[in-house]
C-alpha cells in the first residue's frame, strides 16, 4: 500500500469522524441526557471502532486481482460490521444500566458505529477502482504512443521516418490492445465468469464521490430522523402523566429534528439521483462505444431495434435500481441497527418479539429475488424484440404503407408486446403475493398482534410503562419497513443484474477481426482516435496505399452464411489511377469485392494487397481514411447538407475548425465537383438545409450527389462506387455520372455497375461469374472477344 493511499484513508476517516462528532454534538449536549454516561462509554467505543477500521484497512493484504480484492474487502467489512454491532449492543446495554432516559443517544451511537463499516465498504470499492485506474493508465500510456506530431516544422525525410515509427507504434499499440482484448475475452470465455451482481456494483465505482457524499448526508440525517418516534412516545407518555411542560418540550424537539431531517433528505435524494444519472450515462456511452467497435458482420446478425433497446431500456433498468440499492441498503442498515439497539435497551423481550419474523422475511425474499432476476431477463428480452419490430416498421414506414402492411405490422408488434405484458402480469402477481404475505400479513398483522399481546402482558404483570409499548409500536413499523427495504434493495439489485446481463454480454463480446478500428478506445473519440487520425492524414499526403491493389486467390463466405461460397480464388490487379469496372449477374459477388476492399470483412483465404502490403497489416483507420465509398442507397444523417458533406472529413484534424472559412470552402468545392452546388444554392437555406432522417427531404439524385461530395471531400486515394447510379432516372444518372467521371480522373476508382453504358470508358472491365473473374479488358477488347461481356451488352441493349 502506498503512502498516498494511507494518507487518503486517514483523511477519509478523519473527515468522517469529524462529521460524526459534529452530528453527535447536539445529542451529547442534550440537557436531559445522562451525558456523563454517554461520554464515558460511547466515545471510547466510538474511537475504538474507528481505530479498528483504520487498522484493518491499513494492514489489509495486497490485492492482486479485483475478485480477490472484492472478496477480502467484503469479508473484512462483514467482520467489522459484526464487531461494531457487538460494540453497539454492549454500549447500549451498559447505558441501559445507568437507566438513561435518552435512548436516542444510543440510537445515534448505533447508527454512528455502522459508519465505520460503511466507510470500509466504500474504501474497498475505492481499492477496486484503484486497480482499474492503474489499468486505465496503462492503456492510456500505450495509446499515447500514437499521438500526433507537429508536421510543419519537420523535414520530409524526418517526417517519413516519424511516420514509419508512428505506424509501427500504432500497430504495436493496436496489437497490444488486441492482445489485451483477447486475454480479457479468453478469461471471459474460459475463466470463471465474474458474478454479474459484483460486476454491476463495480459500475458505481467511478461515481463513488456522489455516493460518499450521499452516505455522509444520510448518516448525519439518520439520528434526527430516528429520534422522531421517540419524541412522539415521550410526548404522549408525558401527556398521560399530565406533565405538559415535558410534552411541549418534546414537541419542539420533534419539530427541530424533523426540519433538519427534511433539509438533509434533499441532499440524499439529489446526490444519489446524481450518481444514478451519471451511472446511466457512463453505461450508455461505453456500450455505444463498444457497439461501434464491432465488426460489420455483427450488425448483419443483430437487429438495430434490439441493440437500441439494450442501449436504452436495459441500461436504465440496470442503473436505476443500483443507486437506490446503495442508498436503501445503507439507510436501512443504519436505521435497523439503531432501532434494534433502542428496542433491546427498553425491553429485550419486546425487541425479541419484534425481530421474530425477520428470518422468515429473509428466506421468502431470497426466493422471490431469485425468481425476479430470472423473470427480469425474460422481460427485457421480450421488450427488446418488440422494440426491434417497432423500429424496423417505423424506419421502413413508406414500404409498410406502400404494401398496406400496417395491419400485419400492428399484429406482429401486438403479439410481442403481449408476451412482454404477460411476463409483467406474472411479475405483478408474484409482487402481489409477496406484499400480501410479507408486508400486510406478517409485518402489519402478525408482528403487531404479537407485540400488543406480549406488551399487554408486560404492562399487566411487570408494570411496564405504556409509553414504552407505544414507542415500540411506532418503532416496529419502521423496523419492519426498513427490514423489507433492505431485502427489497437486494431484490432490486438482482433484478438490475438480470437486466444488465445482456448489456454485459455485449460489453464482453469479443471484437472479431477486422473490427472497426475504434476498439479499445474507451469513449470512442478519445486521444487514440485523434492521434490515429492525424497519422492517417500524414500518410494520405505522403504515401498512397492505393498505388497498386492486388487480389490473389481470394475466397470468401459471409460469417452469417458459412455454407455459401461467394468468391472462389478470385484474382484481380488494379494499377494506380485506373478506373476498373466490375460487372456481372445479380448476386455474383460484385458488392462483396467492394466490402473486402474496405475491409468490412476479412478474406477466407488468399490475400488483398495494397501497395504490396496485406490489407490485414494496414491500420484500419489509415486504410479507411484513404477510401471514399458511394453506395447504391446513400445513407444521409438528419443534419444539414453542410454537416453531411463535412462528415466525410472524419473526426480528425482534417475536419478542422467546424466554422472555419477553409472548411466551408472545401465542402463547397466537393459539392461543385459532385454537381451538387447548383441545386443546393436553389434551397433558401443553401448548405444549412436539413436533409431529414436518412435524407427523406431530398430526391434520390440529390441524395446521391451529396453522398458523392461526402465521399470526395477528403480527396480519397481510392473511390469505391457500388452501383451509385442504379436507382436513378436517366437525367439524374447523367448528372451523377458526370460527377463520377470528373472525380475518377484524379483517383483510383472501382465501379460496380449494372448499367453497362456507364462503364464503357473504364480502363478495365472485369466480368464476375460465380465468384471468379471470367473476363477482363477494355470495352472494345471484351466486345471483340465475344464472350460473357458481349452477351451481357447485347442482352441489355
Ligand atoms: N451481409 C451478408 N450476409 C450474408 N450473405 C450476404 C451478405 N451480403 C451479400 N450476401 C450474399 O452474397 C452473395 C453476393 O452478394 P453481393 O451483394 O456481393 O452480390 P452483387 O453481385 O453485388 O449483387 P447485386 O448486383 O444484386 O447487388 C449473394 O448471394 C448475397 O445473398
Amino acid at each position: 500500500m502506498t503512502a498516498a493511499r494511507c494518507v487518503y484513508l486517514l483523511c477519509v476517516y478523519l473527515l468522517l469522524t469529524l462529521l460524526v462528532v459534529l452530528a453527535l454534538f447536539p445529542v451529547l449536549l442534550y440537557p436531559f441526557s445522562d451525558s456523563e454516561a454517554a461520554s464515558s462509554t460511547l466515545l471510547p467505543c466510538f474511537l475504538f471502532c474507528h481505530a479498528f477500521s483504520l487498522a484493518v484497512s491499513l494492514f489489509r493484504p495486497s490485492q492482486d486481482s479485483e475478485t480477490k480484492a472484492t472478496i477480502i474487502n467484503f469479508c473484512l467489512s462483514s467482520i467489522l460490521l459484526f464487531a461494531v454491532a457487538c460494540t453497539g449492543v454492549s454500549v447500549a446495554l451498559e447505558l441501559s444500566l445507568y437507566d438513561s432516559d435518552v435512548p436516542w443517544i444510543e440510537v445515534a451511537g448505533g447508527s454512528i458505529f455502522t459508519l465505520g463499516s460503511v466507510s470500509l465498504i466504500l474504501s474497498s470499492i475505492a481499492d477496486i477502482s484503484e486497480v482499474r485506474t492503474d489499468n486505465d493508465k496503462k492503456n492510456k500510456a500505450t495509446m499515447s504512443l500514437a499521438s500526433p506530431t507537429d508536421g510543419d516544422s519537420i523535414s520530409e525525410p524526418l517526417l517519413r521516418q516519424q511516420i514509419a515509427e508512428q505506424t509501427e507504434q500504432t500497430e504495436q499499440t493496436e496489437q497490444t490492445e488486441q492482445n489485451e482484448q483477447n486475454e480479457q475475452n479468453e478469461q471471459n470465455e474460459s475463466g470463471p465468469k465474474k458474478n454479474p451482481t459484483t460486476r454491476l456494483l463495480s459500475l458505481a465505482i467511478p461515481h463513488r464521490a456522489y455516493l460518499y457524499l450521499g452516505c455522509i448526508a444520510l448518516l448525519i440525517r439518520l439520528p434526527f430522523s430516528l429520534s422522531i418516534p421517540h419524541f412522539v412516545s415521550e410526548c404522549l407518555g408525558a401527556l398521560s402523566r399530565s406533565e405538559f411542560d415535558t410534552a411541549y418540550h418534546n414537541i419542539i424537539l420533534l419539530f427541530v429534528a424533523g426540519t433538519i431531517d427534511a433539509c438533509l433528505d434533499f441532499w440524499c435524494v439529489y446526490l444519489f439521483g446524481l450518481a444514478q444519472l451519471n451511472l446511466v450515462k457512463t453505461v450508455r456511452t461505453s456500450l455505444f462505444s463498444r457497439l461501434l467497435s464491432f465488426e460489420v458482420g455483427f450488425f448483419d446478425e443483430n437487429p438495430v431495434g434490439n441493440l437500441t433497446s439494450r442501449l436504452n431500456s436495459d441500461t436504465s433498468a440496470m442503473s436505476s435500481d443500483l443507486t437506490w440499492f446503495f442508498r436503501f441498503s445503507i439507510e436501512a442498515t443504519v436505521r435497523i441497527s439503531g432501532i434494534v439497539t433502542y428496542m433491546f435497551i427498553r425491553s429485550p423481550v419486546l425487541a425479541g418479539a419484534a425481530c421474530l419474523v425477520i428470518p422468515l422475511v429473509a428466506i421468502v425474499n431470497k426466493k422471490y429475488g431469485d425468481w425476479l432476476s430470472k423473470n427480469s431477463k425474460k422481460v427485457q428480452t421480450a421488450l427488446a424484440e418488440a422494440n426491434s419490430v417497432a423500429q424496423e416498421a417505423l424506419s421502413c414506414v413508406r414500404t409498410v404503407i406502400a404494401f398496406s402492411s400496417e395491419e400485419q405490422e400492428r399484429e406482429h408488434y401486438n403479439e410481442l408486446v403481449e408476451v412482454y405484458y404477460r411476463l409483467n402480469v406474472k411479475q405483478t402477481i408474484a409482487q402481489g403475493v409477496y406484499y400480501m404475505v410479507i408486508s400486510t400479513f406478517l409485518v402489519n398483522t402478525v408482528v403487531q398482534a404479537i407485540l400488543l399481546y406480549v406488551g399487554s402482558r408486560l404492562v399487566r404483570e411487570d408494570g411496564m410503562e405504556v409509553d414504552v409499548l407505544l414507542a415500540f409500536m411506532l418503532y416496529q413499523g419502521q423496523l419492519q419497513e426498513y427490514t423489507l427495504q433492505i431485502f427489497q434493495s437486494y431484490t432490486a439489485l438482482l433484478q438490475s443484474s438480470g437486466a444488465g446481463d445482456k448489456v454485459f454480454e455485449l460489453m464482453d463480446r469479443k471484437i472479431k477481426e477486422p473490427g472497426t478500428g475504434s476498439g479499445g478506445r474507451g469513449e470512442g473519440r478519445g486521444r487514440g482516435s485523434e492521434g490515429e487520425s492525424a497519422l492517417s492524414t500524414a500518410l494520405t499526403t505522403t504515401e498512397s496505399l492505393a498505388s497498386k491493389i492486388e487480389f490473389t486467390d481470394v475466397s470468401f463466405k459471409y460469417p452469417t452464411r458459412p455454407d455459401e461460397q461467394v468468391l472462389s480464388k478470385l484474382n484481380l490487379c488494379i494499377e494506380s489511377g485506373q478506373t476498373v469496372a466490375i460487372v456481372g449477374q445479380s448476386g455474383c459477388g460484385k458488392s462483396t469485392i467492394v466490402s473486402l476492399l474496405a475491409r468490412y470483412y476479412d478474406v477466407g483465404s488468399g490475400s488483398i494487397k495494397f501497395n504490396d502490403r496485406d490489407v490485414r497489416e494496414v491500420n484500419l483507420h489509415t486504410l479507411r481514411s484513404q477510401i471514399g465509398i458511394i453506395s447504391q442507397e446513400p445513407s444521409l444523417f438528419s443534419g444539414s447538407i453542410f454537416d453531411n458533406i463535412k462528415y466525410g472529413l472524419g473526426d480528425g484534424d482534417e475536419g478542422g475548425d467546424g466554422d472555419g472559412e477553409d472548411l466551408r470552402q472545401r465542402v463547397e468545392e466537393a459539392a461543385k465537383t459532385a454537381n451538387a452546388h447548383d441545386f443546393i444554392c436553389g434551397f433558401s437555406k443553401r448548405y444549412d438545409t436539413l436533409c431529414g432522417e436518412r435524407g427523406v427531404a431530398l430526391s434520390g439524385g440529390q441524395k446521391q450527389r451529396i453522398a458523392i461530395a461526402r465521399a470526395i471531400v477528403k480527396k480519397p486515394q481510392l473511390l469505391l462506387c457500388d452501383e451509385a447510379t442504379a436507382a436513378l432516372d436517366n437525367e439524374s444518372e447523367q448528372i451523377v455520372q458526370q460527377a463520377l467521371d470528373r472525380v475518377s480522373k484524379s483517383t483510383t476508382t472501382i465501379v460496380v455497375a449494372h448499367r453497362l453504358r456507364t462503364v464503357r470508358n473504364a480502363d478495365k472491365i472485369c466480368v464476375v461469374k460465380d465468384g471468379v473473374i471470367v473476363e477482363s479488358g477494355s470495352h472494345e477488347e471484351l466486345i471483340r472477344r465475344g464472350g460473357e461481356y458481349k452477351q451481357m451488352v447485347e442482352n441489355f441493349s
